[in-house]
């Protein structure tokens, strides 16, 4: 579950990243992703990347599966999704491509995955090529046992003993220990760099990954988050394993099974042949069960990505969880899915217990045949004891080089499915790519116009948000936006961040609209201060300076004394002092994050709901500091607010109700119609706050400073040289 939650958190804030302009490879969120991803690797080594080894069981003496607790396999991909991915294109089915059962995938992306996995192993060809050496030794000195150990027997069984080349028995003992030993070095060399070179592979695909994730347009990963996070932590690590533990063992299978069974029909032929009368029914039996087990293990990954998103839910939300001691029911939901995954391992446990079982009768049946005619061949004189000893050791190595093939032979399956997902994920063109167009001139200076939009979600496409929507907003005018819920305020500034564009109609920035910008250049010019800032782990210097990575101290101080960040100076490490998520009150929040939009020198300043879920004296602060920026008339703003307090500092107001506008105009104009749309919302408001019948306003007089009921707060001037306080009185 640890290795969940940076990219659960860093997903999450996606929209705090594209806004910030600080994609990967720059973004320190990148740069912590990547190293917690390697000390994961470190830490989780083989656990979260064991393959889990299916088919032909046949090891004699003992029929436990060497390891069934590998990974779940990742869930294939649906026939629509690769239909969503790769349009029309049928292409021609490849010898790989019918070698491997097909899972729903499309033929041709298993052989380009196959081929991109292979192409992930080149920068580690080096330690590859030299394990592959140690692994020929390695795999030289065990298959030499079964043999030395025959002879060992004629030898103390022979009335007349002799060793090769004139050796006495102590020579010969020294130079196997020496082989033994070089063996024993070589197997280990081999696993090491196998394992560190698969670890490195996996650092480096999840980071690539991660990187593509966080290019993707918010639709597309909001949709899928908890899919993304099984990509990066599940599908790279099997993906990682395919190309060197999996590789690794089966050459080393390979090796064994071939030496093996040509040293057996050296010893001999006929014994050779019976042994593999067994190979046949124990394959076709390892094909139906590695199929079952494909299916079940498919299934296995879907139900246990339902257990994480439940947790996953009730844990990020574990106030409200708490506040409505909902644990009951909430552990319930888990139970439920803990149980689903559980059925799923019981069906797997029965069908690998059948398996396992008869595989290993069938393989001691035949060492029980073997014995039987070897003795007679032995009584014959056909063959010594010796021989016998070391066929029936060389059966043991076939049978498990064997079996390790055919599960080497579903990981690899495996590897290509995960890989598919993978670099689906990787290959994929956003919609809205953060790197294509023209760089925008941060000093560059215009109008906004929305003209003619009509949008939609592209999760909800019958609803229509916004529609034919008209507003020019000027360099450096305050717009206010002001509508009841859901009339699609927060829709409008999604679409000036482009995190969606229009379906009809444009936006422009000076004359140009703004799909033509780079949209990392685009996002770069606007500060944007949402109704809920995300704040990240780091001091809080960090968080101001987000995405501004190059701010001096004085720079991040000055935008904080701006912001009204006053409560920083009264902390004892004043802005080092370390912070996460939740470690500020909501009103410290929104102006910590007016500190983080001004240090970018916004062209264009976007709040949204700024000052909605504060107290009176938070508001205060709040407003005080969007009225400064608001007065400097540097920055073209366009608010999003509920509060009138906030509303009447804006130029103009416009009213929009069901994705039109209705409205528009001062807020004098407006609060002097007696029959105007914005005195009905607000009177409502005020009526709702003070508990009473809907009150009309007081008519405005001169303007948003007159006679309204609610006045907008004085401004206050900011702290010239703040002055440390109390702790307590400024953590409010
Ligand atoms: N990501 C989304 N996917 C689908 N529909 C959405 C999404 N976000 C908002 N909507 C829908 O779009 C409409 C407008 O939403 P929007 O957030 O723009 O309203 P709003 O005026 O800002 O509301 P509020 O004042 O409550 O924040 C609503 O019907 C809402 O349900």
């Amino acid at each position: 579950m640890s290795f969940l939650s940076p990219p659960t958190t860093a997903v999450a804030r996606l929209h705090t990243l594209q806004f910030l302009h600080v994609c990967p490879p720059r973004s320190s969120s990148l740069i912590f992703f990547r190293a917690h991803s390697r000390a994961l690797n470190i830490l989780h080594g083989r656990q979260l990347t064991q393959p889990r080894v299916i088919p032909f069981q046949w090891r004699c003496f003992s029929s436990t599966p060497s390891s069934s607790q590998g990974p779940p396999s990742p869930r294939p991909i649906r026939k629509e999704e690769v239909a969503q991915t790769s349009p029309a294109l049928k292409p021609k089915r490849s010898i790989l491509s019918r070698l491997i059962p097909s899972s729903g995938e499309d033929p041709g992306k298993t052989t380009s995955s196959f081929r991109a996995i292979v192409s992930l192993a080149k920068p580690e060809k080096k330690p590859l090529i030299l394990a592959v050496g140690l692994l020929l030794v390695s795999s030289s000195v065990s298959m030499s046992i079964p043999f030395t150990i025959g002879k060992l027997i004629d030898y103390f069984t022979s009335s007349n003993p002799q060793i090769p080349m004139g050796l006495s028995l102590g020579q010969s003992s020294a130079i196997l220990l020496f082989l033994f030993t070089v063996g024993a070095f070589a197997n280990a060399g081999r696993a090491m760099l196998m394992r560190i070179s698969g670890q490195r592979i996996v650092a480096r695909l999840r980071e690539r990954t991660y990187a593509a994730a966080t290019k993707q347009e918010v639709e597309f990963v909001e949709r899928g988050e908890g899919d993304i996070i099984s990509r990066l932590s599940v599908d790279s690590s099997i993906v990682g394993e395919s190309v060197t533990n999996n590789l690794s063992d089966g050459l080393r299978s390979i090796i064994m099974a071939s030496a093996g069974l040509g040293a057996m029909f050296y010893i001999s032929p006929q014994l050779t042949l019976l042994m593999l009368t067994v190979v046949p029914p124990v394959s076709l039996g390892a094909v139906f069960y590695g199929r079952y087990l494909k299916r079940l293990s498919n299934k296995t990954q879907e139900a246990l990505g339902d257990m994480t998103k439940v947790a996953q839910e009730s844990l990020s939300a574990l106030r409200t969880v708490q506040a409505y001691n909902a644990m009951e029911p909430e552990q319930a939901k888990f139970r439920n899915k803990a149980q689903s995954v559980f059925n799923l391992a019981r069906k797997e446990a029965i069908a690998s217990g059948i398996f396992f079982g008869s595989t290993g009768w069938s393989g001691n049946v035949t060492l029980l045949a073997l014995l039987g005619y070897g003795g007679t061949l032995v009584s014959q004189g056909a063959i010594s004891v010796g021989d016998l000893t070391s066929l029936l050791l060389y059966t043991v190595y076939v049978g498990g080089g064997l079996q390790t093939l055919t599960s080497f032979f579903s990981s690899i399956m495996r590897g290509i499915g995960a890989g598919v997902r993978i670099f689906d994920l990787l290959e994929r063109k956003p919609v809205i790519d953060p790197e294509v167009g023209v760089p925008v001139d941060p000093a560059r200076r215009g109008p906004i116009r929305f003209e003619d939009v009509c949008f939609r979600y592209p999760s909800r496409k019958e609803v229509t948000v916004l529609q034919d929507l008209n507003l020019e907003i000027r360099p450096g005018e305050s717009v206010a936006l002001v509508g009841g819920s859901g009339s699609g305020k927060s829709s409008i500034n999604a679409l000036l961040l482009r995190y969606y564009d229009p379906i009809k109609g444009r936006v422009t920035y000076d004359g140009q609209d703004i799909r033509q910008f780079n949209p990392a250049s685009w996002r770069s010019i606007i500060g944007v201060v949402p109704q809920d800032p995300i704040l990240f782990t780091g001091t809080i210097a960090s968080n101001i300076a987000y995405g501004s990575e190059s701010a001096t101290r004085e720079q991040i101080e000055a935008a904080a004394r701006q912001a009204n960040c006053e409560y920083v100076w009264g902390m004892p490490k004043g802005f080092d002092t370390e912070i996460g998520r939740m470690s500020l009150s909501g009103g410290q929040r929104q102006r910590l994050a007016i500190a983080r939009a001004l240090l970018k020198k916004p062209a264009i300043l976007a709040l949204d709901e700024a000052t909605s879920a504060l107290d009176a004296t938070s508001e205060h602060r709040v407003n005080d500091a969007i009225e400064r920026i608001l007065r400097s008339r540097q920055t073209t703003c366009l608010i999003v607010a509920h509060r009138l307090s906030t509303i009447a500092r804006a130029e103009r107001i416009v009213v929009l109700e069901d994705g039109r506008i209705t409205e528009s105009g001062t807020y004098r104009q407006l609060v002097n119609r007696t029959d105007s749309r914005f005195r009905a919302l607000m009177s409502a408001q005020l009526s709702a706050a003070a508990g009473d019948a809907p009150t009309p306003l007081q008519d405005a007089g001169d303007g948003p400073e007159g006679e309204s009921e609610v006045k907008p707060e004085p401004p206050v001037e900011p702290p010239a040289e703040p002055q440390p306080r109390k702790a307590q009185e400024v953590l409010m």
